[in-house]
């Protein structure tokens, strides 16, 4: 396995706040991610969340952004910050979309050429990623949760629905619940699958729920009711009646006076630690 080149690594609640690269297998390129170790860390390993961030996003966002830290320090949890693509691909035109190619992986391996060489997300997340960092960071990496914002409140929901049993706890911060029915996801899906729809069905949060998909817990999700791309992008009516027709436990908030960005993220960020914590520490 390739080594972890720490690229920052910043004190930070008692914790430390560490920026890394490694030479990944599944993208065929260097992927950066941040991991953010709490004092507890110091004596012995603590278990995983996986935070993933939104279209135009790196790793560093949600870290310097969000102010995850302070309560992941409370709760001895590890918060992981994977970058949302792979970079400098040399795929003629990936630069050009803020919601497409870089920056907008969408967390899906893409099948569809130029894209699919680099832009293998999923397979990175879930087969690599997790080995690289039990090797290098004292984390359980076995006990794992997964939140994300928007593009990242899809993937965590759309990841832990295909892949039961990887993470004991989800939640969502104004997370694009039905992506093959929005511009972004079908614009993403489009590019990176292909145009056939049927295979859509399989990254989309509401039609895995009709399909029998289950989250391992109750699934915890913020929406800013002053978010401007609520109705257009983001619709959370649809994972609620996904959730009400699956049977599946879902407390879904929303909040007046709030819009898209990290000032909303850090506002009820600390709700979400709570709710993996209940899962994954002690
Ligand atoms: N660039 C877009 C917006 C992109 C955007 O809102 N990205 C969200 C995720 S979908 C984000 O977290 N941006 C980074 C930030 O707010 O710091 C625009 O200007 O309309």
């Amino acid at each position: 396995m390739a080594p972890v080149t720490t690229l920052e690594a910043h004190g930070c609640f008692g914790g430390v706040q560490g920026f890394h690269a490694h030479d990944s297998r599944a993208v065929g390129l260097p992927m950066r991610f941040g991991v953010y170790l709490p004092p507890q860390a110091q004596a012995g390993p603590v278990p995983v969340l996986y935070c993933l961030a939104g279209l135009t996003c790196s790793e560093q966002t949600f870290a310097i952004k969000a102010g995850a830290q302070q309560h992941a320090a409370r709760h001895g949890l590890a918060l992981v910050t994977p970058d949302t693509s792979p970079r400098d691909t040399g795929v003629a035109g990936a630069d050009a979309d803020w919601d497409f190619g870089t920056g907008a992986g969408f967390y899906l391996d893409a099948t569809r050429e130029p894209y699919a060489r680099h832009w293998r997300m999923e397979s990175w997340l879930l087969d690599e990623l997790p080995q690289v960092l039990a090797a290098a960071f004292p984390l359980r990496t076995d006990v794992a949760g997964v939140l994300g914002h928007s593009m990242g409140g899809y993937g965590a929901l759309t990841l832990a629905l295909r892949h039961p049993g990887v993470f004991r706890s989800v939640s969502a911060l104004a997370p694009i619940c039905a992506p093959a029915e929005v511009p972004w996801g079908r614009k993403a899906f489009a590019g990176y699958l292909g145009e056939d729809a049927s295979a859509w069905a399989g990254h989309d949060a509401v039609q895995l729920l009709a399909g029998g998909a289950r989250a391992p817990g109750p699934l915890l999700v913020d929406q800013g009711l002053d978010d401007p791309f609520l109705a257009s992008q983001l619709q959370p009516e649809r994972l609620e009646q996904a959730c009400a027709a699956a049977g599946q436990p879902l407390t879904l908030r929303r909040h007046a006076g709030y819009d898209h960005g990290y000032f909303f993220i850090a506002s009820v960020i600390g709700d979400h630690l709570a709710h993996h914590a209940a899962a994954l520490a002690g």
